[in-house]
């Protein structure tokens, strides 16, 4: 078996092209256009990248950008002032902090400073508690990215066993929040450093996130043949950026979102869907 592509390069420039007009209409009907904010601590070469691929599709949907930095040394009350700054704005629609933080820093602190309706990650305890509750919130863009790329490839959720790899706050706890939700039916399965017999949970799963930042931890015996599996780790080698996904198992899978050009991009798209959501709260409010 060759699995089927899950091209998430392609699914999220058809996203911005969608999104485009949405911001079209707004702009039109607010006076400006909606404004994404972002925090960059430090002078980590993947977060800055990161950083300047949002700023690049905001620029091409029509989204004002609001960049701000600060060095590596930066402390907890610095930050915190951006993050005031920001609240304040009323050229910012939302913005997002740029994780991970310095370790000298506390992130949980700081992304609870932010106005739950400014959260364009959907990471604010608000925001993940709403979730919890299944009350209307921003989503994380990770988990929203995958489960969009699955709903667009028609890949079947309801009922699927899903088995996640990776317990980090972007990807690996939020998303079985979004999975389990009665629109979604999935069952989940949350795997992570200390999971003992990863590969039976991985071989039961007919979904398989992995998000653990270990290159190459997915091989192709661990698979159920035909899953479809989502590669979304990066960690940077001496060859280059490498996924969790062992490339060997595209010959197992049934549908694969690899690692360049999956869950990356659709990361970005969702970014920017979520501030055109609260751009669109926001004109209904007035
Ligand atoms: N505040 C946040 N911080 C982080 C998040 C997040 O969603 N919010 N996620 C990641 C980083 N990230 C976005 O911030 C991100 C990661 C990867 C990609 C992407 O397009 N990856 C490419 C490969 C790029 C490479 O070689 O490095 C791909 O998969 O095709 C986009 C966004 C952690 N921090």
């Amino acid at each position: 078996m060759t699995a089927q592509l899950l091209d998430g390069k392609a699914t999220a420039a058809v996203i911005r092209r969608e999104l485009a007009e949405r911001i079209a209409k707004l702009t039109a009907l607010t006076g400006r256009p909606p404004g994404l904010g972002t925090v960059l601590v430090g002078d980590d070469p993947g977060s800055r990248a990161y950083v300047a691929g949002k700023h690049h599709d905001c620029a091409e949907a029509g989204i004002a950008s609001l960049r701000r930095e600060l060095p590596a040394d930066a402390t907890q009350h610095q930050v915190e002032d951006v993050i005031d700054e920001l609240n304040a704005d009323p050229a910012c629609t939302g913005y997002i902090v740029q994780l991970p933080l310095p370790r000298h820093l506390d992130a949980g602190a700081v992304l609870e400073r932010m106005d739950p309706a400014k959260d364009a990650d959907g990471l604010h305890p608000v925001n993940l508690g709403r979730l919890t509750l299944g009350v209307e919130a921003p989503l994380p863009c990770t988990p929203r990215g995958i489960v969009e790329l699955l709903r667009r490839y028609e890949v079947p959720l309801a009922g699927a066993r899903v088995c996640v790899v990776g317990r980090g706050i972007t990807v690996g706890r939020p998303i079985g929040l979004l999975l389990t939700r009665r629109s979604e039916n999935a069952t989940v399965t949350l795997c992570h450093t200390g999971t003992k017999g990863l590969a039976w949970h991985v071989r039961e799963a007919d979904i398989v996130v992995a998000a653990a930042g270990s290159p190459g931890l997915i091989t192709k015996d661990m698979l159920r043949p035909g899953a479809a599996v989502l590669d979304v780790g990066i960690t940077r080698t001496e060859h280059g950026p490498a996924g969790d996904v062992h490339p060997e198992a595209a010959e197992v899978a049934g549908w694969l979102a690899p690692m360049p050009g999956g869950v990356g991009p659709m990361t970005r798209a969702m970014l920017l869907a979520n501030v055109v959501e609260a751009a669109e709260r926001n004109a209904t409010a007035v």
